[in-house]
């Protein structure tokens, strides 16, 4: 596989995929629908809601930049409590033609809420997104015991579905101003393990050359493993003998095969300063499948009152 960038290498060639003919281009796609988490992202990643369409799944949302209909998109990343959200890491560190340009965090607060008229007695089946299921585990073990969890696309789908259908033995987990906007009763407040929980989104768009380093940045690579015992030293030494904080390490089965491996490797800095460029580079010389996801400003959470807000 040819890598996404190659420091030392002629731009264009690196960055510049060809602008399809169908991009529209003010248009952001995020998982939607109306009312998740990753539409209350959007803000943060300065992108207008009228210019933004809500689409079924993070693999729909990356496809709609992929074939030009969206110009981006925002989908969610890690979680402070539940880690990396598995779906959007392996659509992305699996794509051509893609990149990470922005990151925002968000404070996610979950409440559990019935159809009009319905009570937390009644309550048989619990739907949400597993990743929103997982922050709310402890509770929903305690208090509804025998409820079946239904995995939904998005907390936003689960209250749209549960809103809906309005069967009695239906809930859904979501932010309260979800819940209430698809008509249902808010029965239990901030149920989350952790009422400080914050999620991380980036934002995605078709490969092109970075921004210019803030001094505060942030880049993302993949690197499959090659097969050596000693690989992840090896990768690992290079950050070590360049100053350049991981900020995180994740591995991801890479499909092929029982026992493959890729790491998502997350750090500070920018491609376009030296510490950055000369790892990638030297990581690159090791193993010519290393995919450069970007470099983009780094999203500082300020959970002062004033900004704290939830949705
Ligand atoms: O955006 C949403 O509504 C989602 O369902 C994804 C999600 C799930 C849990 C926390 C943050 C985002």
């Amino acid at each position: 596989m040819t890598p996404r960038c190659l420091p030392g290498a002629s731009w264009p060639d690196l960055w510049d995929s060809p602008t399809p003919r169908r991009l529209r281009p003010m248009t952001t796609a995020y998982l939607g629908p109306s009312g998740s988490f990753t539409e209350a992202a959007l803000a943060g990643l300065e992108v207008r809601s009228g210019a933004a369409a809500p689409y079924p799944s993070v693999r729909q949302a990356l496809d709609a930049v992929r074939s030009g209909t969206a110009e981006a998109a925002v989908v969610p990343w890690e979680n402070s409590v539940e880690g990396a959200v598995n779906a959007s890491v392996d659509a992305l560190a699996h794509s051509e033609n893609l990149c990470i340009t922005g990151e925002t965090l968000l404070p996610v607060q979950f409440a559990l809420a019935v159809p009009p008229g319905g009570s937390l007695s009644s309550v048989r089946r619990v739907l949400t997104h597993p990743h929103a299921h997982a922050q709310c585990r402890t509770w929903t073990d305690i208090h509804l015991p025998h409820a079946d969890f239904v995995a939904s696309s998005s907390t936003a789908q689960a209250a749209r579905e549960v809103g809906t259908s309005r069967a009695p033995s239906s809930a859904a987990i979501a932010s309260p101003k979800t819940l209430a906007r698809y008509g249902l009763d808010v029965v239990a407040q901030s149920i989350g393990a952790r009422p400080d929980a914050v999620t991380r989104f980036v934002k995605v768009a078709r490969r092109k050359r970075p921004s210019l380093p803030t001094g505060s940045d942030r880049s993302t690579l993949v690197v499959p493993l090659a097969g050596k015992v000693s690989d992840l030293h090896d990768v690992l030494h290079e950050f070590v003998r360049t100053s350049v904080p991981l900020t995180s390490v994740l591995s991801r089965p890479s499909g092929a095969g029982f026992g493959g491996y890729s790491f998502l490797l997350e750090c500070e800095g920018h491609i376009d300063e030296p510490p950055v460029g000369s790892v990638v580079a030297a990581l690159r010389r090791r193993n010519s499948r290393i995919v450069f996801l970007g470099s983009y400003p780094r999203a500082e959470f300020d959970n002062s009152p004033a900004r704290g807000k939830t949705l």
